[in-house]
């Protein structure tokens, strides 16, 4: 089913005069010519990084465990807190950390599945790939199905929240920051944090899901990063925003359900998040403002109104192990006991025109037995196929309508039907009530039938 990109927006505390006003969903600017703009959540001033826990973080832990791919990645211009926002600080940390300490929570408390977490950490940065982790040189590749992956990166399997603390500590030293005039400590690159969660359960079946979580680099005028070291700031300024107005033309044509090619090849940024803009995936823009700056401010809230006509369509990743084969072969089985008990239908009545003689009688006997016998061969084997895929369904719904067509049903039913006849028999040999017996049968096959049905 495909799902908008979710879009909400956070408001950068000031204590110098802001020129825009939220009332609950919707943000507008104080002056006229009044503009109003309306998102799925909007963080004010007063939020606090909990705040931002309890609306997105669980939501998207639980995307990723139910095997959806996922990806939150905070845009804005420099200094509007997205660094904040995403990683935060020790004593309050961002979204990165808090979905972390929530996937490992909930990992724990899961005790049948067997979960393996790893994680990447690389930057973009002058339109090259840079591995946070390591010294690789990573490189994006287009795998057969289109989908596009990072090859050669580091990759990290974790098992508590502080290991990947660590890790990420390391990756942020390395991550390249300077001195704008905007901000202190201002990411010059885009950096893309990975976890890749794959979960076991006792039924043999994967779910896999990858929940990306990026903290681009700030959308600036060119005159705004300027500090140290103009050459270089200018050159990085330049290629920010190229790939952030790639990401803005790849939005808007996404946005606009057009049948024209998305130019995610344009920018590395893009082409990594591919998938994540406009594929398979549940997806989270984080628009950043500072409130004091109308012009930038403005540029980003229309960006982000932008990408809330996004159209995504995750699927959940999972692998069930053989599952219709068996499903296959219990539905070939059940039909051909069927076939089986038609015969022996078929046979009786011959048999019911014949019943008089005594060795006629023994006949019905002998071959009701044989009869049994096969059909009593063909459930043991009808009930294994069931069983075992019983054992692999995960579908409640499913396991109730095949436990109907279980052993009991057909043997007891059989049992019933020769033990009947042999009563009869010895009791007075003329008294052969073939007539119930076959419409017992008639019964059985029609409810054999009924149960195949349900299975299809
Ligand atoms: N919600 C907030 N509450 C308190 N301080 C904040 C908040 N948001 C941002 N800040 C502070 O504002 C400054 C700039 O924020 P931050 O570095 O996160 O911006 P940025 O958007 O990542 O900038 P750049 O694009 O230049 O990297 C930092 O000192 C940060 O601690």
């Amino acid at each position: 089913m495909s799902e908008n990109v979710q879009v909400v927006v956070r408001v950068r505390p000031t204590n110098k005069k802001t020129c825009f006003q939220v009332q609950s969903q919707t943000i507008k600017t104080l002056e006229p010519p009044v503009k109003s703009f309306n998102f799925d959540h909007i963080f004010d001033e007063s939020s606090s990084q909990t705040d931002l826990q309890a609306e997105l973080c669980s939501k998207y832990v639980l995307n990723a465990l139910e095997g959806y791919n996922a990806c939150i990645f905070a845009y804005g211009q420099t200094g509007s807190g997205k660094t904040y926002t995403m990683r935060g600080g020790t004593a309050n940390p961002g979204i990165i950390p808090l979905i972390c300490e929530e996937l490992f929570e909930a990992l724990e408390l899961d005790n049948t599945t067997v979960s393996t977490v790893t994680i990447t950490y690389f930057e973009i940065y002058n339109e090259k790939l840079i591995d946070l982790l390591g010294d690789t040189s990573p490189r994006v590749r287009e795998a057969n199905d289109k989908k596009t992956f990072v090859q050669d990166i580091t990759t990290f399997r974790v098992n508590r929240v502080e290991e990947v603390l660590e890790y990420l500590s390391v990756g942020d030293v390395k991550r390249s920051v300077a001195t704008t005039r905007m901000n202190m400590e201002s990411s010059r690159s885009h950096a893309i944090f990975t976890l890749s969660i794959k979960q076991k359960e006792p039924d043999g079946s994967i779910r896999e899901s990858d929940l990306k979580l990026v903290d681009l680099a700030g959308s600036e005028r060119a005159n705004a990063t300027l500090g140290i070291d103009n050459g270089r700031r200018m050159k990085e300024g330049s290629n920010i925003n190229k790939s952030l107005s790639t990401l803005g033309r790849c939005i808007s044509q996404l946005a606009k359900n057009s049948k024209l090619l998305i130019p995610y090849r344009d920018s590395l940024l893009t082409w990594v998040l591919k998938e994540n803009l406009g594929g398979n995936s549940k997806t989270c823009m984080i628009a950043c403002i500072s409130p004091t700056d109308l012009e930038e401010t403005l540029s980003t809230l229309r960006y982000a109104t932008t990408a809330k006509d996004i159209k995504l369509s995750a699927i959940m990743n999972e692998i069930v192990p053989n599952v219709n084969e068996d499903m296959k072969a219990a539905i070939e089985a059940a039909a051909k006991s069927r076939k089986e008990l038609e015969l022996l239908r078929a046979e009786m009545s011959l048999l019911q025109s014949e019943h008089n003689t005594k060795s006629e009688q023994w006949k019905t006997h002998e071959k009701l037995l044989e009869g049994f016998k096969h059909v009593t061969k063909l459930n043991d084997f009808l009930e294994n196929q069931l069983k075992h895929e019983i054992s692999k369904s995960r579908d409640l719904q499913r396991e109730n309508k095949i436990s109907r067509l279980d052993k009991n049903n057909t043997q007891d039913a059989l049992l019933r039907i020769v033990g009947a006849l042999f009563v009869e028999h010895t009791r007075s040999p003329k008294s052969v009530t073939i007539d119930n017996l076959v419409s017992d049968l008639d019964d059985f096959i029609i409810q054999l039938d009924n149960d195949i049905s349900s299975i299809v």
